[in-house]
């Protein structure tokens, strides 16, 4: 089979908001169909990297190369259609509070496709069927859905223009363990159905050990390793060995060996 082609490739990123330094040189490859999680302490720059990838803000410098082709030489039209292949689940869901959850879903679609109103409405259920969502949740308002349909509802609007990149921002973050462990099997079973390149933006050590197979670690602002979960747990550098050393990283290994591992 041949090796996996990068479908990202930052280099020499540099973001700063005025005298804040936030990343300096960070370079980071990932490879179609890594499921590859952003880590680091708080404030560290893992959301705002988040967004440089999802083209929504610019770095002050270097290169970002999404799928072959360097985003500063791409037209505007160019640069709206790269914007179609990534679809991005925000921290707080980010759905119109006015909005039904179908009409959601469907804004993406009405944006992009010019298509009749039925076949929108119809690929807009299939994405919410898809996330594990009953069709009677289509009607509903954003407020009327609880804390783990409205991130599957988020995941369902982010998956509208099938993307080959999702990019995920804290998914777990507020759900208790159970819902957050669905969410986890949810994200795994998407991106095996639609050869998705998962990034995800996380402090969830559960999710780490289960959904990714790729953890670049953000500190110093750069990456100091990308690696699996695995080997990043015994990497050596003082600022991962601190972020793991404590007890939450230590129930989560225990609780990954008696689950076994992902592979
Ligand atoms: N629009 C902005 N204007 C000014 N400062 C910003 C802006 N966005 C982010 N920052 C700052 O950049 C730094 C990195 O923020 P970011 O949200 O990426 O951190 P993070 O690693 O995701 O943190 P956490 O794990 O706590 O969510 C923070 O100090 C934040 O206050």
């Amino acid at each position: 089979m041949d090796k996996p082609s990068p479908i990202i490739e930052l280099s020499n990123i540099k973001t700063r908001f005025g005298m804040q330094r936030i990343h300096q040189n960070l370079n980071l490859q990932v490879l179609q169909g890594e499921r590859l999680a952003l880590v680091g302490g708080s404030g560290c720059g893992k959301s705002v990297l988040l967004s440089e990838l999802a083209l929504l803000t610019e770095p002050e410098a270097g290169n970002i190369k999404l799928f072959g082709q360097n985003v500063k030489k791409l037209s505007t039209a160019e640069l709206k259609l790269m914007r179609t292949r990534m679809g991005m689940m925000f921290q707080q869901g980010a759905l119109f509070t006015s909005l039904s959850l179908l009409e959601n879903v469907m804004l993406p679609l009405r944006e992009h496709q010019k298509l009749p109103e039925s076949l929108l409405k119809e690929l807009a259920m299939l994405k919410i069927q898809l996330v594990g969502l009953p069709t009677n949740a289509a009607h509903k308002l954003p407020q009327e859905l609880s804390g783990g349909m409205l991130k599957r509802a988020a995941v369902a609007r982010a998956l509208a223009l099938d993307p080959n990149l999702l990019l995920l921002d804290e998914p777990t973050a507020g759900l208790d363990p159970a819902s957050a462990s669905a969410f986890d099997e949810l994200i795994l079973d998407l991106h095996a159905k639609l050869d998705l390149t998962l990034i995800l933006v996380t402090h969830d050590l559960d999710s780490l050990w289960r959904v990714t197979d790729q953890v670049a670690f953000i500190g110093r602002k750069r990456v100091l390793a990308k690696e699996p979960m695995k080997t990043l747990i015994n990497n050596q550098d003082p600022d991962i060995s601190h972020y793991f050393a404590n007890t939450r990283a230590n129930r989560a290994m225990t609780s990954q060996l008696t689950r076994g591992e992902t592979s």
